[in-house]
């Protein structure tokens, strides 16, 4: 286009970016004095003010806009800020510049830290694991015996649970079953059975030790003479969220173990046989000779793969970002959630997950809370962070749809008041807790 045909505005923004593009700090400082909404205005490609600086290394200019409240967040057209672009070109004192600014202002918006350990579903710890007891073949013995003993069941990875009633959302007790109850089930070679500690008590006498056993014969045959009122609780979502609070902390760790057992049948070095040890927290293989068998390996424990699952909030302080699976209840939005991969931080995980998912990028990520979510055997690591970017572009193959929600649109799903425009997820998930925490309530909905 050629000057004659620009505007006079197009004109006077083109002598604006190039002052800043060739480092001219006094034309830039008068033309910003004379008309200050050029400072995020932006040019051929999208580029501003403030990324041509960066560009070209011109450190004064860079100065002069920002402390005239230039914005940082503002994208070219490929998705660049211009600190991207500061560190792309190596001028890395306009990055600190940038950075430090950025940084500051969004890390205002992270809530405060608050309860260091909050008491989150699958979370409560009710037996001390007494690990030291894994090798302690004699003790191990004993304990299986003794008549007090306490023996969860499991078959398919399902708990085996009382109830009063047929309801399906009631909450629903752990059947708790007594060593004469099992005896058929503790001579069977196909029965997996772990150890998962001793009742919390003061005196070291009279440990009342638990067990979960895992049978794959047909349930209904075991359940003949047992419990009345007793069913196998049927699939983990939301079927696992039925259970008390006490409960589901024994459910995230032998659940989780179990279905590690029902996995790693065979040893993921060579193929060959396995044999269990350490009261059930251990595989070894069979075949002399395997490399699983030098040194330790990480193989033969049971796994637990880390996920970021992380509420995203807007550089304004007054949104947050939400998704939906497709497989979600109608309505439900929820906290965007991956796994974190091999070589990275959990700030890189967040960023990487919420880029992918969404197409928005994070600058600051704050840690709160984790959870135990034991399907089959995931950390979720929950942490807050902000958008230095606001525009979604969803990846349809993990996420339905993405929206940035209100303060007041969360409070009033987590009131469940009819004005409400999604639901929450249930209060039994990390995600329900990140967004109660970011609205600061701490009263239990
Ligand atoms: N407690 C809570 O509030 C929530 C828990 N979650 C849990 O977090 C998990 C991860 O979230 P997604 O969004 O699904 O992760 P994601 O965004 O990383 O995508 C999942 C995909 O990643 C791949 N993948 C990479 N590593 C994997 C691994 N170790 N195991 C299985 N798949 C792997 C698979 O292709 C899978 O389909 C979910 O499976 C879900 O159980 C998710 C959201 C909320
Ligand atoms: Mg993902
Ligand atoms: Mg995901
Ligand atoms: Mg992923
Ligand atoms: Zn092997």
């Amino acid at each position: 286009m050629s000057s004659i045909q620009m505007s006079a505005r197009d004109e006077l923004l083109q002598r604006f970016l190039d002052a800043a593009s060739t480092g001219d700090v006094q034309k830039v400082s008068l033309m910003i004095s004379q008309s200050k909404d050029l400072l995020n205005q932006r040019g051929e490609q999208g580029w501003s003010a403030l990324m041509l600086a960066a560009r070209n290394g011109h450190y004064d200019v860079a100065k002069v806009l920002l402390s005239n409240g230039c914005d940082t967040s503002v994208t070219n057209r490929s998705g660049q800020t211009a600190l991207d672009v500061a560190l792309f070109w190596g001028h890395r004192h306009i990055a600190r510049l940038l950075s430090s600014d950025a940084d500051h202002d969004l890390r205002q918006l992270l809530p405060n830290r608050g309860v260091e350990e909050p008491d989150i579903y699958f979370n409560r710890e009710i037996l001390d694991r007494m690990s030291d007891k894994r090798n302690d073949a004699e003790w191990l013995a004993a304990k299986r015996v003794a008549p007090e003993t306490v023996f969860l069941l499991f078959h398919a990875l399902n708990p085996l649970v009382c109830s009063g009633a047929d309801d399906e959302v009631e909450e629903v007790r752990l059947c708790k079953l007594r060593s004469a109850a099992v005896q058929e089930l503790l001579i069977n070679s196909q029965t997996v059975e772990v150890f998962l500690g001793v009742e919390k008590q003061e005196e070291d006498d009279g440990q009342l030790a638990w067990f979960a056993l895992s049978t794959e014969d047909d349930p209904t045959q075991l359940l003949k003479h047992k419990h009345h009122n007793s069913f196998f609780l049927q699939g983990a979502m939301p079927g696992l969220l039925r259970l008390s609070d006490d409960d589901a902390g024994v459910v995230a760790q032998a659940r989780s173990v179990l279905a590690w057992h029902s996995r790693y049948r065979f040893c993921p070095t060579c193929g060959s046989d396995t044999k269990v040890e350490e009261g059930g927290y251990k595989r070894t293989c069979l075949r002399a000779g395997c490399k699983s068998l030098q040194g330790v390996h990480n193989t033969c424990y049971p796994r637990v793969d880390p996920v970021v699952i992380m509420l995203v909030l807007h550089p304004d302080g007054n949104h947050c970002l939400l998704g939906r699976k497709k497989i979600f209840p109608p309505g439900m939005f929820s906290c965007l959630a991956g796994f974190v991969e091999p070589g990275e931080t959990l700030e890189t995980a967040v960023r990487r997950e919420v880029r992918e998912e969404s197409g928005v990028q994070v600058g600051p990520v704050q840690y709160l809370s984790c959870q135990a979510w034991p399907m089959p055997s995931c950390l979720m690591i929950g942490c807050h962070c902000v958008a230095t970017t606001t525009d979604i572009k969803v990846d349809q193959n993990e996420i339905e749809e993405a929206r940035w929600f209100t303060r007041q649109q969360v409070m009033d799903a987590l009131v469940k008041d009819k004005r409400a425009v999604f639901i929450m997820p249930p209060r039994q998930a990390i995600a329900h807790y990140l967004l109660k925490h970011w609205i600061g309530c701490n009263a239990n909905l």
